[in-house]
Formats: C-alpha cells, sequence, structure tokens
C-alpha cells in the first residue's frame, strides 16, 4: 500500500516510522508534503523514514499514494483538502488526524463520495506503543475501515468508536502522552532531591509507569485494587497518597482530559 502524508510534522514522522518498521508499507511507498520554508521536516522525515519520497506538492501526495493522511494543523487543513481537490479520486482513502474536525466538515470540504476516515492516534506509535481510535465516513466501506484498524493497530492499541467520543479520547489518549511525560519529569525530579541520579532516576520513573499501566491491562484488577496493594498499612506509600490527595491530584488529572476535549470540540466548532 502506497502511503502518503500531507505535513510532515511530529505526528506523520511517528506514524511513518511505525508504519514502515511494523511492515505496512516500505519506505519507498511513502511520500510526505510540507511548504518550501519548512524544508528541515522534510530532511527530518527522510532520516526516520530512510528511502521515502518527500516533495513540496501536496497534489504530488495525493496522485502517488492510495491511503492519504492529512496531517496538518487543523486551521490549515481546509486549504490542504482545496489544493488536493482537483487529483483526490476513487483509489484514494482520506484519513484525517487533525484535532476536532468532524468527518462532515471534511466530506464537505472533499469531492462528492470520497472515503474519509477521522483517526486519533497519539505520539508513542513512533516506537509501536500507540493509542488510536477511528471513526469512519459515510462513503467508507468495510475494508477501508479493517485498513485503518490494520494499519494502526500495527504501531499499538487501536479500536474503532462512534464520532462522538473522539474530543473526549483526543483529551485523554491522544494529548495524554505530554501529560505522562510531565507526571514522569515530576517523579524522577522528587528522586533526584531525594539523591538518585538523574538518568536512573528516568529510568526507574518510566519502568514504574509501564509496570503500573501493564498490570492494569494484564491483570484485570480495579486501579484501586492495585493502588490497595502497594499501601502497606502505616507504611510510607499511604503517607505519599494523602499528600497526593491533598493537593488534589484526581481533579487535576480530569481537570486536563476535560480541557483538552473541550478544546478539540471548540476547534471543530470554529472550523
Ligand atoms: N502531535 C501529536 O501528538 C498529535 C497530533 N495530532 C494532529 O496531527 C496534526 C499534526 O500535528 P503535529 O504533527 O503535532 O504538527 P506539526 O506542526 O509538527 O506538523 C504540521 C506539518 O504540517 C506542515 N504544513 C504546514 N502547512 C502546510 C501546507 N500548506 N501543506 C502541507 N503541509 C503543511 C508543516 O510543515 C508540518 O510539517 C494536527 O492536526 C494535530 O491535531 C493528532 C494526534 C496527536
Ligand atoms: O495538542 C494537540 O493539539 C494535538 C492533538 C492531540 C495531541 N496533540
Amino acid at each position: 500500500m502506497k502511503v502518503g502524508f500531507l505535513g510532515a510534522g511530529k505526528m506523520a514522522q511517528a506514524l511513518a516510522k511505525g508504519f514502515t518498521s511494523a511492515g505496512i508499507t516500505k519506505a519507498s511507498d511513502v511520500i510526505a508534503s510540507c511548504p518550501k520554508t519548512d524544508n528541515y521536516l522534510l530532511e527530518e522525515f527522510q532520516k526516520d523514514v530512510p528511502g521515502s519520497m518527500v516533495t513540496n506538492s501536496n497534489t504530488d501526495v495525493v496522485e502517488h499514494a492510495d491511503l492519504v493522511l492529512i496531517a496538518t494543523k487543523p486551521p490549515i487543513v481546509p486549504r490542504v483538502i482545496q489544493e488536493v481537490n482537483p487529483a483526490v479520486r476513487p483509489r484514494n482513502l482520506l484519513v484525517s488526524i487533525a484535532l476536532g474536525i468532524p468527518i462532515t466538515n471534511l466530506e464537505q470540504m472533499l469531492p462528492p463520495k470520497t472515503r474519509v476516515i477521522r483517526v486519533m492516534p497519539n505520539t508513542p506509535s513512533l516506537v509501536k506503543a500507540g493509542c488510536t481510535v477511528f471513526s469512519c465516513g459515510s462513503s467508507a466501506t468495510e475494508e477501508d475501515g479493517l485498513i485503518a484498524k490494520r494499519c494502526f493497530s500495527s504501531v499499538g492499541f487501536c479500536e474503532e468508536v462512534p464520532e462522538v467520543l473522539i474530543d473526549a479520547v483526543t483529551g485523554l489518549s491522544g494529548s495524554g502522552p505530554a501529560y505522562i511525560y510531565l507526571m514522569l519529569e515530576a517523579l524522577a525530579d522528587g528522586g533526584v532531591k531525594m539523591g538518585i541520579p538523574r538518568p536512573l532516576a528516568y529510568k526507574l520513573a518510566a519502568h514504574t509507569m509501564i509496570g503500573g499501566a501493564q498490570m492494569v491491562l494484564e491483570t484485570g484488577k480495579h486501579p484501586g485494587a492495585l493502588k490497595d496493594d502497594v499501601c502497606s498499612p502505616a507504611g510510607c506509600t499511604i503517607e505519599a497518597i494523602y499528600q497526593m490527595e491533598q493537593s488534589g491530584v484526581r481533579g487535576s488529572l480530569i481537570k486536563a482530559v476535560v480541557s483538552a476535549a473541550q478544546k478539540s470540540k471548540e476547534t471543530g466548532q470554529r472550523g
């Protein structure tokens, strides 16, 4: 399958590297575009995916690729679609990863009957630990859904959801890696404050996060029960939990997800 990226930024690079290393497509069948002013991003893209093609023409991408990912910032999407519209053919499956833009808006901008899929991935796709949801447009076929599922499952967890959930998913797993990095950095800072060398502190924090997440996925136990298993009576962990609850850590994380989800929804409404 030939895969094209309109936009060659962080998310396009993560997906292109993930798809090629997972064998979904060959590097020589990948093409990415962005304006001349951002040629440094095309250089980065080719470093990540050696042997791929790059161009300053969005039309070249649509003409080359079967699967075309729209990977520019949301405000630029209408301009990019207008530009490539004359080149869109029935062989193209258009997959938008853009924040907030609803399927109906994408379909209205594209030629009638264009097969459209809206996707919300995240950057850990780069290391095959991504988390993606997708919803199919009105002309997308069952086969198109399977293609999306196959592509994004190759770089992590992937599930089809009703489109009404995508803004909320954006607030949770689309933006989520940033919350995790912030927490990881803070945990490591705590370790450093108590004398752990910084490189070791990052490793300990990262492995602790992976381990905790894996326990939730593999044991199926409630996160609260797993927390209780760590808190020995009158031990040190319950002291830490008491401090965290007083700092409002739960409310803060809930607010983070809600704010990002609301911003995603507003972005779509502005479109
Ligand atoms: N970064 C992330 O974690 C995630 C991003 N997304 C979505 O992916 C999209 C891209 O985000 P990022 O990769 O973070 O942004 P970015 O700023 O890293 O990349 C945007 C790319 O678009 C290119 N571009 C700008 N104008 C263009 C034009 N007229 N034609 C073609 N390309 C053009 C830029 O040169 C750049 O390569 C956004 O819509 C974002 O909402 C979705 C999920 C996660
Ligand atoms: O921050 C953003 O707008 C994008 C969408 C989800 C993650 N990054």
